[in-house]
C-alpha cells in the first residue's frame, strides 16, 4: 500500500515582527541578523498556542481537499512545543475540527518533526487508516529566552502541513531518519522539573521554572553541514528540488556547495519566517505548491531533509 500526498497547507499569526522591531528590544540590528541568517521578518504569536496554528491548518487542508473532518483516519502533529504534554495537541485538533474517527498522536522530533511525522504517517497508511494529517506546528516565540539575543532573533511561529491518502503508485520512494542522541545537550527546551515531596529543593525560584530554550550554535551548524551533506549526496542526480529545513541561508550555501547542486535548487523562504522549526518544511511545501514552483501530480521530484534538537534528521524522497 503506497502513500501520496493530495493537499498542502500552512498557516503563520498575523503579527510581522522585522528586524528593526527587534532591535528596539534587544542590543541586535538587521545588519547582523540578516548577514548572519538570512532572516528578514518573523511572524510572532499575539496569543494562539499551537494547537491553534495546526487547527487553521487542519481546516484549510479539510477545505482544499473537500473531504470531510469523519474521512480523516489519523492525525499526527510534530511540535517541539506542544500546549500541554498532555493532551497531545493532536488530540486538540483532533476535537477541535471533529475529526471523529481520527486517533491522534504527538511526534517530538524538533525542528525535524515534520519529516518524522510524514515518514511514520506513511507506514501507518494501508489497511483502515486511508487518510491522515500530518501537521507540524510550533511557537517558537513562548520557547525562547527573549532576554538572549543569539537565539530570540532567530525563530518565528507557524504551522504547516499535508493530507497523505493511499494510493496504488508509490510517490514517497525513501525515506531515512537518523538521530545522535549524545549530542542532546546542543538545543535543549522546556524542561520539567522534578519535583516531589521526597526531594529536598534548595533554590524553590529553579525548581518551578519552564527551561527556556538553549542552542550551541556552531556544534549544530558543523554537524548540520557534515552529517546532512553525506545523507543527501547520493540522491542529487535525480532531484528537482531540495527542500531543506529552514534554520539558516548559510545552510543552504553550504549543503548546495558541498554536494555540488545548483543553489537555485534549494528552496528558501527564511527571509520571511524565520526558523519555525518542524514546521519550516511543510510551510516552504505549501507555498511551494502555492505559487506553482511544485505541483502535486507532475511527477516532480524533491527531496525534503530536515536536522536539529535531539540531534535529530531526515530525509523524503518524494514524486508528486
Ligand atoms: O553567524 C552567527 O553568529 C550565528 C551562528 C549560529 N547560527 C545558527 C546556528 C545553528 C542553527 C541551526 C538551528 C537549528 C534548529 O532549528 C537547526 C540547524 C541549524 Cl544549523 C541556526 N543558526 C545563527 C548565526
Amino acid at each position: 500500500q503506497f502513500a501520496k500526498i493530495i493537499a498542502t497547507a500552512s498557516y503563520t499569526p498575523d503579527n510581522v515582527v522585522t528586524n528593526d522591531d527587534l532591535s528596539q528590544i534587544l542590543d541586535t540590528n538587521d545588519e547582523w541578523i540578516y548577514s548572519r541568517t538570512g532572516i528578514k521578518e518573523r511572524h510572532i504569536s499575539t496569543g494562539q498556542d499551537t494547537s491553534d496554528l495546526c487547527i487553521e491548518v487542519a481546516k484549510k487542508l479539510l477545505d482544499e481537499s473537500g473531504y470531510d473532518a469523519s474521512d480523516i483516519d489519523f492525525i499526527i502533529v510534530a511540535s517541539m512545543t506542544p500546549d500541554y504534554q498532555s493532551p497531545s495537541t493532536a488530540c486538540i485538533v483532533q476535537g477541535a475540527i471533529e475529526a471523529k474517527n481520527a486517533w491522534a498522536i504527538d511526534v517530538s522530533a524538533a525542528c525535524s518533526g515534520f519529516v518524522y511525522a510524514l515518514t511514520v504517517a506513511e507506514k501507518m497508511i494501508g489497511g483502515s487508516n486511508k487518510r491522515g494529517m500530518v501537521i507540524a506546528g510550533d511557537v517558537m516565540s513562548k520557547a525562547v529566552d527573549w532576554s538572549d539575543r543569539s537565539t530570540a532573533v532567530l525563530f518565528g511561529d507557524g504551522a504547516g502541513g499535508v493530507i497523505l491518502e493511499s494510493s496504488q503508485k508509490q510517490h514517497i520512494l525513501s525515506s531515512n531518519l537518523y538521530a545522535q542522541g549524545k549530542k542532546a545537550n546542543c538545543l535543549q527546551s522546556g524542561k520539567s522539573p522534578v519535583t516531589n515531596p521526597w526531594i529536598k529543593s534548595d533554590s524553590l525560584s529553579k525548581e518551578n521554572s519552564f527551561e527556556k530554550l538553549s542552542m550551541n550554535g556552531r556544534q549544530i551548524f558543523s554537524f548540520v553541514v557534515g552529517n546532512v551533506s553525506k545523507t543527501i549526496k547520493d540522491y542529487s542526480e535525480q532531484i528537482d528540488y531540495y527542500l531543506l529545513h529552514q534554520a539558516n541561508a548559510r545552510i543552504l550555501d553550504q549543503v548546495s556547495k558541498k554536494i555540488g547542486q545548483p543553489r537555485e535548487k534549494f528552496l528558501q523562504n527564511i527571509e520571511k519566517y524565520g526558523n519555525t522549526s518542524s514546521a519550516s518544511v511543510a510551510i516552504l511545501l505549501d507555498e511551494a505548491i502555492k505559487n506553482e514552483i511544485l505541483t502535486l501530480g507532475s511527477g516532480q521530484q524533491i527531496l525534503l531533509s530536515a536536522f536539529g534538537g535531539g540531534l535529530t534528521w531526515g530525509n523524503i524522497l518524494i514524486k508528486l
